[in-house]
């Protein structure tokens, strides 16, 4: 990760004995980032799952578990607690009898220790799919006020130590104009959390009506909506992601624009673009992607690649813990 996102968030954290859920407590990434927080001391790590299990895991894959604390769902003084206030949350969408059940799902228990305070963020996805990782949190954690649609962004960091944001890479695989502009919102103050200072470019095929189509007038109004809903914030569109990141181009292309050439937040048109673009600067582009960070949540919630590395879950539970201590 780069040194300047990962030691700011550090320091954000440092001295405040943050605690993250790990639900997915027998994936050998996993214990090998929470035994290694466990011993650091810095957030402190609780991993769920059956003790027997995790057990197992980690002597299959020569892991000293230490004291890590562990917690299994079925055995925990908290579940009938949670069976309660799970039912309350939810409000006549789902029974006590879905709440047993849906509680042995590590992903709700995770979120349940959040909701209630027993754990300061989670972070879970290195087995299980985003849907199935997120929906928990979207549920019953819920998002801010005046946040309509939670969304996720990846932090890309190139080798001279260069960073962007792009957005929505996660969560919503349609946004309509005033969603996308809310997205373009909570993406700079995203990017303001972690020292980039924002400029942000929403994407299209299209720089400034260059070419004609609904979805190009979408990302347009999404652009003037985002500028009323921000007026101090550096944001343009529609614009395409030469014209957005090339001085040269923009000169051509929209040279009245605060933004383009030198923008460094990208909100993408939809999720297929967002995802495969990221994926992109990742693979060919060699840039480390940071995230899935989840945006819009009331608590921190977030989700990773199953692509992952141990390093990588490290990371994140220290940017978790980060978005814990900013709230
Ligand atoms: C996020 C996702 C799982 C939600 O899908 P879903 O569970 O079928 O959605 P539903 O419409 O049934 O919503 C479930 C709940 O989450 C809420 N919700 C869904 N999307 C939301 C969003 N973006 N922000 C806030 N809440 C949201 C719904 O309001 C609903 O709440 P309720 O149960 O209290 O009514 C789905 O949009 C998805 O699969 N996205 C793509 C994920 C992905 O594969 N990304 C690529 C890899 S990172
Ligand atoms: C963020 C993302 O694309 O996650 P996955 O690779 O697990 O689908």
């Amino acid at each position: 990760m780069s040194s300047t996102i990962l030691e700011q968030a550090r320091k954000a954290v440092e001295g405040k004995e943050l605690s993250i859920v790990f639900p997915e407590g027998t994936d050998k990434r996993i214990l090998e980032a929470a035994i290694r927080h466990n011993e650091e001391g810095l957030i402190k790590p609780i991993v769920l799952g059956n003790k027997d299990e995790i057990q197992k895991a980690a002597d299959e894959n020569g892991l000293n578990l230490g004291d890590l604390e562990i917690i299994d769902p079925a055995n925990d003084s908290h579940f009938d607690e949670f069976v309660e206030k799970f039912v309350e949350l939810r409000k006549g969408k789902n029974t006590k009898e879905d709440a047993e059940k849906m509680l042995q799902n590590t992903n709700y228990y995770g979120v349940m220790m959040v909701k209630t305070g027993l754990a300061n963020g989670m972070v879970s996805g290195a087995v299980g799919t985003t849907g199935d990782t997120i929906r928990p949190a979207l549920q019953l954690i819920k998002t801010k006020p005046g946040v309509s649609r939670v969304s996720g962004v990846m932090i890309m960091v190139g080798d001279n130590g260069e960073q962007y944001v792009f957005s929505d890479v996660a969560v919503n695989i349609t946004l309509e104009a005033q969603e996308m502009a809310e997205v373009a919102v909570e993406s700079a103050n995203t990017a303001k959390l972690f020292g980039i200072d924002p400029k942000v470019a929403l994407l299209s095929f299209s720089t400034k009506g260059s070419a004609k189509h609904e979805l190009v007038d979408k990302v347009a109004e999404a652009a003037k909506i985002s500028k009323e809903l921000a007026p101090d914030l550096a944001i343009d569109g529609e614009l395409q992601f030469d014209a957005a990141i090339d001085p040269t181009t923009a000169s051509k292309k929209a040279p009245d624009s605060n933004v383009a050439g030198q923008a460094n937040v990208f909100i993408f048109p939809d999720l297929q673009a967002g995802n495969i673009g990221y994926k992109i600067a990742q693979r060919l582009g060699g840039f480390k992607a940071i995230g899935p960070i989840l945006q819009g949540l009331n608590a921190p919630v977030n989700d990773l690649s199953r692509g992952c590395s141990a390093d990588d879950v490290y990371e994140t539970a220290i940017i978790t813990a980060s978005q814990a201590a900013a709230e």
